[in-house]
């Protein structure tokens, strides 16, 4: 998995367009920054890149606070007040619908603006601090605010304060809209990583609840929020977004882009130079890629997703026994447990007997998976009763081709393991 994401990284070319300089703090990033985290549900993180690299959240932050705004006054208050359709419209358009009075929906600023006002808390401060603790139990670690971003964004806030004061005249907004405005450039100002975004992604991914367990949203808030990601989510190039890539996701002017693949994992790039729509160029180009090679789009038919994957020893040999189908998500489950098999010369029994299916991806990761530990020194044998490693390239030819073009071998050298494992 790390290899693939840095060769994502080596992979993503030239890169294009211009670091965002309307708040001027944002102007001094380092435009060649380069990162990418994928987080699965139980809580591992792959990283490439300049992982560890703090940079704002900016409208990433969009989805979670319209979370929490309808936690905090129910889906139906919200829908009165924000609506949920595409706009085609840039992310800061001075817009409402002049039908119904509402912002197009909560992913532009005008909604997103709209959204937290909505959450509950006496002014900007106490709101920021409800806002940052959900942000950070979504994180899995304490977040805090890049104050200097803030404030250099606060000081030409222009265009936000006309859409608060244009939201007050049809009042979604009630409060004041400076201290409205001063919450959402705070709110705008968390600091994040794309490890940190990774796993805020995850948790949307796992309808809501963390890798240990922490149910921080609603599952049906959840499924909201990523509609609502899906539609709306890439501003004006959603459409194309949604038929290039595929997933729910976000988009900041920082450079950070989030996906979310529900049921499967969370997803975050990052890159400063921008898009005409604002969004990062070499991230939307790393998630076509992502999606190209991963088979991510959610519109494409996934079978059911069970998948077991144990290890036994028997007769001083160590048997992965896999069973379920098997796609991206578990193939990476089955070569993180042959990750742990100890460098050495004991014998692997890879024991396919419960695996009915694989699609191309996972069997690739499975090759892959077997031909390290070849090269780490293992005598490895497969059971392969039902053809599932088919006649696939193994990228080095001469590990496993003899032994699985024959389904249902059984390793003639360990007579008493294949027993075992077949009985
Ligand atoms: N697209 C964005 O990331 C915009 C967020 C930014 N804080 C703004 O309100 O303009």
């Amino acid at each position: 998995m790390i290899d693939y994401l840095h060769l994502l990284l080596e992979s993503v070319g030239e890169d294009a367009g211009e670091v965002a300089s309307y708040i001027p703090e944002l102007a001094n990033a380092d435009p060649d920054r380069l990162a990418v985290a994928v987080a699965t549900l139980d809580g591992e993180v792959y990283v490439a890149g300049d992982a560890d690299t703090e940079f704002t959240i900016q409208s990433i932050s969009k989805p979670f606070t319209y979370a929490l705004a309808i936690a905090d006054q129910g889906l139906d208050a919200v829908l009165e007040r924000i609506d949920v359709e595409p706009s085609g419209d840039a992310f800061n358009e001075i817009s409402l619908d002049p039908d119904t009075g509402r912002p197009r929906n909560p992913m532009i600023n005008a909604g997103a603006i709209a959204s937290h006002a909505l959450v509950s808390g006496d002014d900007a401060d106490a709101r920021v601090e409800r806002i940052l603790d959900l942000y950070s139990r979504l994180a899995g670690r304490r977040l805090s605010i890049a104050e200097d971003v803030f404030e250099s964004e606060l000081s030409e806030a222009d265009r936000n304060m006309a859409l608060a004061y244009m939201l007050r005249t049809v009042k979604t907004l009630k409060g004041d809209p400076a201290d409205v405005v001063r919450g959402y450039t705070r709110q705008c100002s968390v600091s994040v990583t794309v490890r940190d975004l990774a796993r805020m992604a995850s948790v949307l991914a796992a309808g809501g609840k963390t890798p240990d367990g922490d149910q921080v949203l609603d599952p049906a808030v959840n499924l909201q929020v990523l509609s609502v990601m899906a539609t709306c989510g890439m501003y004006n190039s959603a459409g194309d977004w949604l038929t290039s890539v595929g997933i729910p996701a976000k988009s900041g002017v920082a450079g950070g882009l989030m996906g979310v693949l529900p049921g499967q994992v969370g997803i975050a790039v990052f890159s400063p130079r921008l898009d005409a729509h604002g969004n990062s160029t070499r991230g939307v180009r790393m998630f076509e890629r992502m999606n190209h090679d991963l088979g991510l789009h959610l519109m494409a038919p996934v079978e059911s997703a069970h998948s077991v994957s144990r290890r036994l020893v028997r007769e001083s040999a160590a048997v992965h026994e896999i069973s379920g189908d098997l796609h991206f998500i578990e193939a990476e489950r089955v070569l993180r447990g042959f990750a742990q098999e100890p460098v050495g010369d004991t014998p692997v029994v890879v024991d396919l007997d419960r695996v009915h299916r694989a699609n191309d991806i996972a069997r690739r990761m499975l090759l892959e998976g077997i031909r390290r530990l070849y090269i780490d020194g293992h005598d490895v044998r497969i059971v392969d009763p039902w053809g599932v490693l088919g006649t696939a390239e193994t990228g080095s030819g001469e590990l496993v081709r003899g032994e699985q073009a024959h389904g249902g071998y059984v390793p003639a050298a360990f007579p008493d393991v294949a027993s075992a494992v077949r009985g």
